[in-house]
Parts: C-alpha cells; sequence; structure tokens
C-alpha cells in the first residue's frame, strides 16, 4: 500500500525466553505514507514503546520485516551493520520533554547533529534557522533553551528531529506536558511539517486533547495493531 514511507509487516517482540517470555508484540502491522501524521494508541502495556524502539532501530524485533521507503531494514534481522547510521540519516525523534542542550543556543541545539556528522558550522546553523523559520521560532534563534517557554522548546525539538529530512519521525507523547491549545499547536504543526518536508510521523499519544485530530490512527492490544481510519 505505501511504498515511500515506513511499513513493518507481522512485527513480533518477545521479551526473554522459556515460562518468563513476554510477548509484547504478536505480528504488528503498520505503514505510514510520507507526508502523513498518524496516531498510535492503547492501554497501558499493549506494546506501544516496542513497537516505537523497535522502529527506531532502538531494539531488535525477534522477527517479521521493516521498510522505510524502498530499503529493507529488518527482516527477520538487521539488513545493516551500521544502525547508528540508519537513526541517524533515515530516523527522527520526538520525546515528550524537549532534551535541549542547556549550555548550548536554540540554533546550535538544531545544528549540532549535522555538525557532528561532519558538515560545516556555517552550513549546518543556516541550515537550522531555515527550519527554525519554518517552525516560527527563528525569533528566539540566539535565545538559551531556559529563555524559552514549553511550547517554544517543543517546536526547537521538532526542528531538531527534522535537521537531516529524515523519510520517517517517532514522536513519544509529544505533547503530554503542554495545555490544550499548545498541544493542538504542536499537532497541527507536526501536520505542516510532514508535509512540507516529506516525511512519515508516526505519534505514540495517551492524550485525549489531540487523540481526535488524527485522521488515521493504529490502536494496539495485546501486541496486535488494528487500523482505524477516522477520516478521509
Ligand atoms: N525490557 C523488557 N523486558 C521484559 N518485558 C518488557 C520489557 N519492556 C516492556 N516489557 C513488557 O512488554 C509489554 C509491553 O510493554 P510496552 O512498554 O511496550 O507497553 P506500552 O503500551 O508502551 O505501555 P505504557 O503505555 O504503560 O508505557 C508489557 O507487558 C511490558 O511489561
Amino acid at each position: 500500500m505505501v511504498a515511500d514511507g515506513i511499513r513493518i509487516e507481522s512485527l513480533v517482540k518477545t521479551y526473554g525466553s522459556g515460562d518468563t517470555a513476554v510477548h509484547a508484540l504478536r505480528g504488528a502491522d503498520m505503514a505510514v505514507a510520507k507526508g502523513e501524521v498518524v496516531g498510535l494508541i492503547g492501554p497501558s502495556g499493549s506494546g506501544k514503546s516496542t513497537l516505537l524502539k523497535c522502529l527506531g532501530a532502538v531494539i531488535e524485533p525477534t522477527s517479521g520485516r521493516m521498510t522505510i521507503g524502498e530499503r529493507v531494514i529488518y527482516d527477520n534481522g538487521w539488513q545493516t551493520r551500521d544502525l547508528r547510521a540508519l537513526r541517524r540519516d533515515l530516523i527522527g525523534f520526538i520525546f515528550q520533554a524537549p532534551y535541549l542542550i542547556p549550555f548550548l543556543d536554540v540554533t546550535d541545539n538544531v545544528a549540532l547533529l549535522p555538525m557532528l556528522a561532519g558538515t560545516s558550522n556555517a552550513e549546518a546553523r543556516k541550515n537550522a534557522v531555515e527550519l527554525l523559520e519554518a517552525l516560527d521560532v527563528a525569533h528566539r534563534a540566539k535565545a538559551m533553551p531556559a529563555q524559552l517557554s514549553g511550547g517554544e522548546q517543543q517546536r526547537v525539538s521538532i526542528a531538531r528531529a527534522l535537521v537531516n529530512r529524515p523519510p520517517v519521525i517517532l514522536a513519544d507523547e509529544p505533547t503530554a506536558p503542554l495545555d490544550g491549545t499548545r498541544a493542538l499547536a504542536v499537532v497541527a504543526l507536526l501536520n505542516d511539517m510532514a508535509v512540507r518536508f516529506d516525511t512519515a510521523i508516526i505519534v505514540v499519544t495517551h492524550d485525549e486533547k489531540i487523540i481526535p485530530t488524527f485522521r488515521r490512527l493504529y490502536h494496539i492490544r495485546d501486541g496486535t495493531t488494528v487500523e482505524e481510519i477516522v477520516s478521509e
């Protein structure tokens, strides 16, 4: 169905083995196109974090298949040795807390990863400022993180997730600390960024304020995903 974003098929993750094995994912399926934002919801212990960690190549699945675009990432085993490069080049992460580096200004927080990867400081900063403009926080480019509001910090962390133009962004409870208006603003921004930067965004959330805004939701129950199409 979806060729250009991320797709998983029959993904299984079992922690441990034998009598104490925990079957966290029992054959999860999901497909998210570039330009699309989907919600991933489910009760506590249903496997959301496990799925997100597998998608982010943070933990290894037990079996199944995962592709990003045409590239097979996992097929009953990782298809690359360099998982760090895979995460850096293909996946952006947004967390509940922005985790900005307190002693770097906003621009350098966004520019840091490309700088570490060898992009010249001038080019990395120019690119960072362009992203800050897209996220409407360029006027705070020289501020330190502690001088920003919670919503501004989260926008900077979204800019950082976009910096390598990844085809996939994984967001773990990105609106949890924000009030209703700010939470909805972050989701609107994610929708805008998904289209503008041509990326597939998966948002794990418990946040009742934002759940009704997703066009497509995946429910996860007992390690199995069920798709709910909310609106066309
Ligand atoms: N490292 C681990 N070792 C063993 N079992 C684990 C491990 N991590 C998670 N589990 C188990 O796997 C199942 C799914 O956990 P997971 O954290 O993915 O759920 P979740 O949907 O994210 O829950 P929550 O909403 O409470 O964060 C649970 O039964 C959990 O206890």
